[in-house]
């Protein structure tokens, strides 16, 4: 892929992620600096990967070819303006990962005509089993395109998306989704322990599970998720009775309502930042 000056604005637990995932996979860590008004995490992703580390926003993003905003999007604005005060976007990349900051803010931000790339990622780009969904307005040319989609398949799997709106939904699906099975896997393991395992038992139990599933889907793309799931249902066996309660639970529909509140709060945080 192509090597250019990367600088992070934010050091976080997305950053980190996708910094980690970068460095493993042969990204040179000497053009990635990485700014955070602390040093808690960006001195740890130097010491742990050998970026730069920095609490100059402006100087960094000076010095860069593409400018990766990682903050909280309720931050974005303030950090935004201090950048546009002094750091000239024209002929540099802006990748944003923030959820519910749209383009047009950027654009009303950091300048008419700016190279923006909205990314979606998640947090497993740390061990290169990410996801993100991209989106880039008209005028971002193919160059920069094709740079974001090598960047973030440095850490996992890419796909775009052909309108804005399609940004809020991937993160319905796949932003925030580790967080969806992670719930589900706490409340395995809680049970697993009140039923007398042990919690690294019940750990490694709920753990081989999840991966061993994900691992299935992932290794028969073209079959679907349901005949993956009749698979393991016996007939008048124990699968059948524990998918009962599911079903009469209606998981499917938590699980909409679920991510249909997941698009409303970006579409809200799109108002307010
Ligand atoms: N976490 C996730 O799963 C995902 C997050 N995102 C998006 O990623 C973004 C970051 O989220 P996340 O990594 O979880 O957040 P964190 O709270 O983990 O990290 C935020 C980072 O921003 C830094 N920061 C705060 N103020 C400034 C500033 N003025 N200048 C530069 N850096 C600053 C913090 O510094 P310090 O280190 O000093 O505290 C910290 O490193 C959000 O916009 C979120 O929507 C997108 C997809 C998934
Ligand atoms: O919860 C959030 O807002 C961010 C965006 C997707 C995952 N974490």
């Amino acid at each position: 892929m192509q090597h250019r000056k990367i600088c992070f604005i934010g050091a976080g637990n997305m950053a980190g992620a996708i910094i980690a995932g970068l460095v493993t996979s042969g990204y040179p860590a000497d053009l990635i600096s990485v700014c955070a008004p602390s040093g808690k995490n960006r001195d740890a992703l130097a010491e742990k990967y050998g970026t730069r580390s920095s609490s100059e926003n402006i100087t960094c993003a000076k010095e860069a070819d593409v400018v990766v905003l990682a903050v909280k999007p309720q931050l974005m604005a303030d950090v935004c303006s201090e950048l546009q005060k002094q750091v000239d976007f024209s002929g540099k990349l802006v990748l944003s990962i923030a959820a519910g900051v749209s383009v047009a803010r950027f654009i009303a931000l950091l300048g008419n005509g700016l190279n923006i790339v909205r990314v979606m990622p998640n947090t497993p780009s740390l061990v290169g089993k990410g996801m993100s969904g991209l989106y880039a307005p008209e005028h971002v040319g193919q160059q920069d395109r094709d740079f974001s989609s090598e960047l973030m398949s440095a850490v996992g799997k890419v796909c775009w998306v052909d309108t804005e709106e399609g940004i809020n939904h991937v993160i319905a699906a796949a932003g925030s989704a580790p967080a969806y099975f992670f719930l589900f896997m706490e409340a395995m393991q809680q049970e697993a322990q009140r039923q007398g395992l042990s919690a690294d038992t019940a750990r490694l139990l709920v753990q081989q599970a999840a991966s061993g599933a994900a691992a299935l889907v992932e290794a028969n793309p073209e079959t679907p998720l349901s005949t993956l799931r009749e698979n393991v249902t016996s007939k008048g066996g124990t699968t059948f009775e524990a998918l009962k309660v599911f079903n009469e639970r209606e998981l499917s529909a938590i699980v909409a309502e679920a991510m249909q509140a997941a698009i409303t709060r970006a579409q809200e945080m799109e108002k307010l930042f």
